[in-house]
């Protein structure tokens, strides 16, 4: 099932994904790749970068460059962080354990989902002192909610992501059809499966009821009751940075810098949730506009190539975050294969920031870009 020799991965990171649907089992190509409904989100994040195009400039002293950054202090590389995602056993069964190592080779942060297939203790002592966020998924139980607040601060990582998108799961025909849910064979759910909050509400131990424990995780998973309302607790509880995820309108950024956050990350969660959504970067600069230099904006949802990095850059994104490539690298060849993406997605960026006169990505603004007009059909 899984590659176990290193194949010749492409450096074409958009093409990845055609090399790594050979590497997938069904049920894991089933659940990664595709998107909600039509794929209509899909596509509109692709289109979206298509549309923009790249200005360069010339004669402009490039032979420096600098992409390093600081983004709500956390000292990267790149703007560029790993998207947290979960249940990534299904690429690699190293799993996050080889994205934390590749990511923490590299300095790049390693976002860690909720949903992982490996536990915070884990992650902590494979990726050691390298600079790590974690993503919540807010379960209906405050107990366990709490809980794994604290273990995350215990185990080093630094700021809370938390993700608004997914309040339930999306429409998702391809694991429907197959009837397919990770989470239900208590994969994904190593979070929970360590967390004494959570264990501590079976009737019996896991190994004597696994499948109790994954109905349990079922009845807190989905959070549809969350409202702003909600959030001065997760500020009372956290005392580092806290970023929403999952952002599309302006509207819901303003809001978020008025109750206390520190940043969002513009994300539609690659076009997994609601079909027929507005493209993540067309929604990018309403949001930036929106919200100025109050809160850190960052962005994800299509990003496979270094263009597509400087263009989202441009757009007004402080960072991106980096979602299915490097699950296409995962499967191909573990932690290597991760370093691969990583490594290209980076050096392309830096390039493309040299071809178009630029010396660091703090130059970069709208005027960096130009939009396409689309074709008549
Ligand atoms: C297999 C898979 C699992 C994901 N799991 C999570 C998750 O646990 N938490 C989360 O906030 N986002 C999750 N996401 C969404 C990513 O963080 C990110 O928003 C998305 O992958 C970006 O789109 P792209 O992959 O098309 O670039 C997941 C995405 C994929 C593909
Ligand atoms: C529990 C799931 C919602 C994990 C996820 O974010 C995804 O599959 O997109």
């Amino acid at each position: 099932m899984f590659a176990d020799r290193t194949p010749d991965l492409t450096t074409d990171l958009a093409a990845l994904e055609d090399q790594a649907r050979a590497a997938l089992a069904p049920e894991a190509l089933g659940y990664v790749v595709p998107s909600a409904g039509s794929g209509a989100t899909a596509r509109a994040n692709r289109e979206a970068f298509d549309r923009w195009r790249i200005v360069p400039r010339v004669l402009r002293s490039g032979a420096r460059r600098d992409l390093t950054c600081d983004v709500l202090g956390t000292s990267m590389p790149a703007p560029l962080l790993i998207a947290p995602m979960g249940v990534q056993t299904l690429a690699h069964p190293d799993g996050e354990l080889a994205t934390v190592r590749a990511a923490a080779a590299l300095g790049v942060p390693y976002v860690h989902s909720t949903q992982a297939a490996h536990s915070f203790e884990q992650i902590a002592e494979a990726g050691g002192d390298a600079p790590r966020w974690y993503q919540l998924y807010w379960p209906t139980d405050r107990e366990v909610c709490l809980s794994f607040l604290e273990r995350a601060k215990a185990t080093g990582f630094s700021t809370l992501v938390l993700t608004l998108d997914t309040p339930m799961l999306g429409w998702r025909p391809a694991d429907l059809n197959r009837g397919f849910l990770p989470f239900l064979r208590n994969v994904g759910i190593a979070n929970y499966l360590t967390d004494p909050a959570f264990l501590a509400k079976l009737d019996k131990p896991v190994e004597e009821d696994p499948g109790a424990a994954a109905l349990h995780w079922a009845k807190m998973f989905p959070n549809p009751g969350l409202s702003w309302a909600d959030l001065p607790f997760l500020r009372e509880h956290w005392d580092g940075p806290i970023l929403l995820k999952g952002i599309s309108a302006a509207e819901d950024a303003r809001l978020a810098a008025d109750h206390g956050m520190d940043g969002v990350v513009v994300s539609n969660h690659g076009g997994r949730q609601v079909d027929g959504a507005i493209g993540a970067l067309d929604a990018l600069p309403a949001v930036a506009d929106a919200v100025g230099d109050r809160i850190a904006v960052l962005f994800d949802s299509g990003v496979r190539t270094g263009a597509d990095t400087f263009k989202a850059l441009a757009l007004g994104a402080r960072a991106v975050l980096l979602g299915r490539p490097v699950l296409y690298g995962l499967a191909l060849a573990g932690q290597e294969g991760v370093d691969h993406v990583l490594r290209c997605l980076l050096a392309e960026l830096d390039l493309t920031l040299a071809l178009s006169g630029y010396v660091s990505h703090r130059g970069l603004s709208r005027e960096s870009l130009a939009c396409a007009q689309r074709s008549a059909p």
